[in-house]
């Protein structure tokens, strides 16, 4: 399907599917052309500032509050937090790709809580999701009033029909879907899986590029917008939505996605994180992997992240007198990381595409046995990392693990052994 997208990060974007169905000069006229009703969509506070502020005008068939009572969805998989678990554990941990349902399955009812931190009623923390679906959603529209969500798709394409448009997203691009967005997540070419990270903080933004200076990293003309496209549908359809920790269901008559034309920077977009500029040594040592930061969600205290978005894209490596890979560290951020393709450098067994590990605040890590004693003695000449894409949710905050994430036949038990056969190599009569 060819879908046409609007360019830029968080630029006004306009887009109208019928010819002047969006107001001129003002956003909110006595009457709206084509009899469409103007509604005001704001994802940031009205007082936030300018930088920062993140408002929408629609004009749509019906305005959102054409709906019914809503009523709770009894869906246990997709949690919130404050999560309660009886499993903290500061040991690291690591999961294979969770099993795929059997069941006939939507992008909601498949999404399953691996781990969450700070308080969703609060906008602090974030929480990690995996997903998988094997149906399109096709009388079943969806809002999260907690967060934003990030996808990060795994396997396979998938097709969001949004209030704003229409995005399609494969793996190795990312979707992300501001707060409150109506949607609907289809199937293009078989079942889907991924991660999702859901953002109760501050949206994500690009980050600062300091004396990197005024290019590099993610460009900001890359991030993709929906051009406006609507359903006039009507029917007996399912609104769901999560507020405050609880899925819910309301019966709606219409269509949610009747959005005909719309104005402003809260927008779903994509991006494809081939595009990523990425900077690194020339010289020497292993930079901090917050090079490779894609988005942030800052939170109250500067340089220190609500939501750190990271990838480890291919690249050469060119460090000279250096161990090349990650080094061991303990860090007072929290590190969920996934692998979307390819093999992760720190570790090339046992982390493989669909899995997922976890390092918490602290959690000592770094790479496996193996790869010490082979990076250790590598000859160094400029060697090109093909064909991998790992990424990182990092966090201020500690991420809880779920009972159901701590359950599973796809924990790892035994990850912790990828470092204990590193030898001891101190010589003290040896320099
Ligand atoms: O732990 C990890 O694998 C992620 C990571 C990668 C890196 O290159 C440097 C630090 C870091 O935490
Ligand atoms: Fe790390």
């Amino acid at each position: 399907m060819s879908l046409t997208y609007l360019t830029g990060f968080n630029n006004e974007h306009e887009s109208q599917a019928l010819p002047n169905a969006l107001p001129q000069g003002q956003f909110s006229p006595q009457q709206c052309s084509y009899g469409l009703y103007a509604e005001q969509f704001n994802s940031t506070a009205f007082t936030a500032p300018r930088a920062q502020n993140r408002r929408t005008w629609l004009y749509r068939i019906r305005p959102s509050a054409l709906v019914g009572k809503f009523q709770p969805w009894p869906q246990s998989q997709w949690q919130t937090a404050p999560i309660r678990s009886q499993g903290v554990t500061p040991d690291p941990l690591r999961w294979d790709p969770l099993p795929e349902p059997t069941a006939p399955t939507h992008f909601i009812e498949g999404m399953q809580t691996v781990a969450a931190n700070g308080d969703a009623a609060t906008q602090v923390g974030v929480a990690t999701h995996y997903y998988h679906a094997n149906r399109s959603m096709e009388d079943e529209y969806f809002y999260n009033a907690d967060g934003e969500l990030l996808i990060v798709p795994q396997q396979n394409a998938l097709l969001a029909h949004t209030e704003m448009g229409r995005l399609q997203v494969q793996p190795g691009e990312i979707l992300v879907i501001p707060r409150g967005v109506k949607f609907q997540i289809k199937l293009v070419d078989g079942p889907i899986r991924g991660y999702v990270c859901e953002n109760y903080g501050a949206p994500l933004q690009l980050p600062e590029r300091g004396p990197v200076g005024a290019n590099g990293y993610a460009n900001d003309r890359d991030f993709l917008y929906p051009s406006a496209w609507f359903e006039e549908r009507e029917g007996d359809f399912k609104l769901l939505c999560k507020f405050a920790g609880t899925l819910f269901q309301a019966d709606i008559k219409h269509s949610p996605l009747d959005v005909v034309a719309w104005v402003g920077r809260s927008a779903p977009y994509k991006y494809d994180l081939s595009r990523f500029n990425a900077m690194n040594t020339v010289t020497y040592d292993h930079p901090d992997p917050s090079i490779f930061t894609v988005l942030t969600s800052p939170s109250d205290s500067e340089g220190t992240a609500n939501l750190d978005f990271v990838i480890f894209p291919p690249r050469w490596m060119v460090a000279e007198h250096t161990f090349r890979p990650p080094w061991y560290h303990r860090n007072l951020m929290s590190e969920f990381m996934g692998l979307i393709e390819g093999v992760y450098d720190a570790k090339e067994k046992g982390f493989v595409p669909g899995g997922m590990s976890l390092h918490n605040c602290m959690t000592p890590h770094g790479p496996e046995a193996d790869v010490f004693e082979k990076a250790s003695n590598a000859e160094l000449a400029p060697q090109r990392y093909q064909d991998t894409m790992a990424f990182m949710f990092e966090s201020r905050y500690p991420f809880i693990p779920t009972d159901n994430a701590l359950s599973s036949t796809a924990l790892q038990s035994d990850y912790a052994h990828c470092w204990h056969n590193l030898p001891k190599l101190f010589n003290s009569t040896q320099r």
